[in-house]
């Protein structure tokens, strides 16, 4: 297969300001046909940002994109009958039915009446409606809903589902039914393209970019991220967590400590870190009870990351360590 096929989506550059505000710049990123990719990052990363320019919605400001094979400027109008996209505030009717929803969608996307019904059914089926296709939509839970607009985004089958933090406030079982609903598209070549607040999604995805004001800062395969920090994490017990961070944070530096409930998760990068540490915090009269190496999630990579990140900007952009 030539690379042109086997890739949904390439950036070169891109960017997009408000103002004097650049919301995304540089970015510069590339996803395989079949691939399910994560964007995280924290509130006005620019995420939303993004999606918008990758789906032709929002005008790039600079650089250039490539979605389903159409460019970017340019490719607008193809593109969006090419992708689906469910927005944080995806339109469901909520005086029509479930399955009129369905129909809705369907009928804007011109699904030939054939295929339909049998894509119906199926959606229907995956996302557990099939009891409620006659409930009115206003009517549904809120995971129901975030399903429904799911089961509607995918209904032409799109060859790229960009979803923007599709799953936030749904319960797990509904979460659950999502992701399941996602790879069984993914397993069909649909290719996914999702933001995220919740960093267990983020684990689903084969590959995950961290973005922090407007840039990508890291991306990566979650295996690969975590073993960034293998090795060098100590999971820290004290008699007085908060207490504990502060200090250490002060004496180390926020790229190196952080709180999980109440332990404190410390990068020790440096032989010399926990020897630091054991040492300000007796100074302190803080019992350090045990420090254990621990695996490290993605959260730790990513607290770590932004935390770096806030650092070099401080710094004046001067580079990692
Ligand atoms: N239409 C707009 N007009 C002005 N500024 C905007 C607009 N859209 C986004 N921004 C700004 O661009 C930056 C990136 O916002 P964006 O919504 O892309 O971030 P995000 O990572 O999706 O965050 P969130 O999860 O909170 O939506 C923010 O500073 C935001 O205030």
């Amino acid at each position: 297969m030539n690379s042109a096929v086997s890739t949904a989506i390439r950036c070169e550059g891109l960017g997009r300001t408000f103002d004097a505000l650049w919301a995304v710049r540089g970015l510069d990123l590339s996803v395989a046909r079949g691939e399910v990719f994560g964007l995280v990052g924290p509130d006005g990363a620019g995420k939303t940002t993004t999606l918008r320019m990758l789906t032709g919605i929002l005008a790039l400001s600079e650089g250039s994109a490539r979605v389903s094979g159409q460019p970017l400027p340019g490719g607008e109008e193809a593109i969006k009958n090419r992708i689906g996209y469910m927005s944080q505030r995806f339109g469901l009717y909520p005086d029509l039915t479930v399955e009129e929803n369905l129909r809705f969608y369907a009928d804007l996307y011109r699904v030939p009446r054939r295929t339909r019904l049998a894509m119906e059914e199926r959606l229907l089926g995956f996302s557990n409606l099939t009891p409620f296709r006659r409930r009115l939509a206003r009517n549904l839970s809120g995971g129901m809903k975030q399903k429904l607009g799911l089961a509607c985004a995918l209904i032409h089958k799109p060859e790229v589902l960009f979803l923007d933090e599709p799953t936030n406030g749904v319960d797990p079982v509904s979460r659950r039914d999502f992701w399941r609903i996602l790879y069984s598209m993914v397993k069909e070549g649909v290719t996914i393209f999702v933001s995220t607040a919740y960093l267990d999604e983020a684990e689903r995805c084969s590959r995950v970019g961290l973005m922090h004001q407007g840039r990508l800062i890291r991306c990566d395969t979650p295996k690969r991220l975590r073993e960034t920090l293998s090795g060098q994490l100590l999971e820290l017990e004290t008699d007085a967590p908060r207490q504990a961070r502060e200090l250490l944070v002060e004496r180390l530096g926020s790229q190196r400590v952080s709180l999980f409930g109440g332990h404190l998760h410390l990068f020790a990068d440096d032989p010399g870190t926990l020897a630091t540490a054991r040492s300000a915090l007796s100074r302190a009269g803080i019992a350090l009870r045990a420090a254990r190496p621990i695996p490290a999630s993605l959260e730790d990579v990513f607290i770590r990351e932004l935390a770096l990140a806030d650092r070099d900007e401080a710094d004046g952009g001067a580079g990692h360590e």
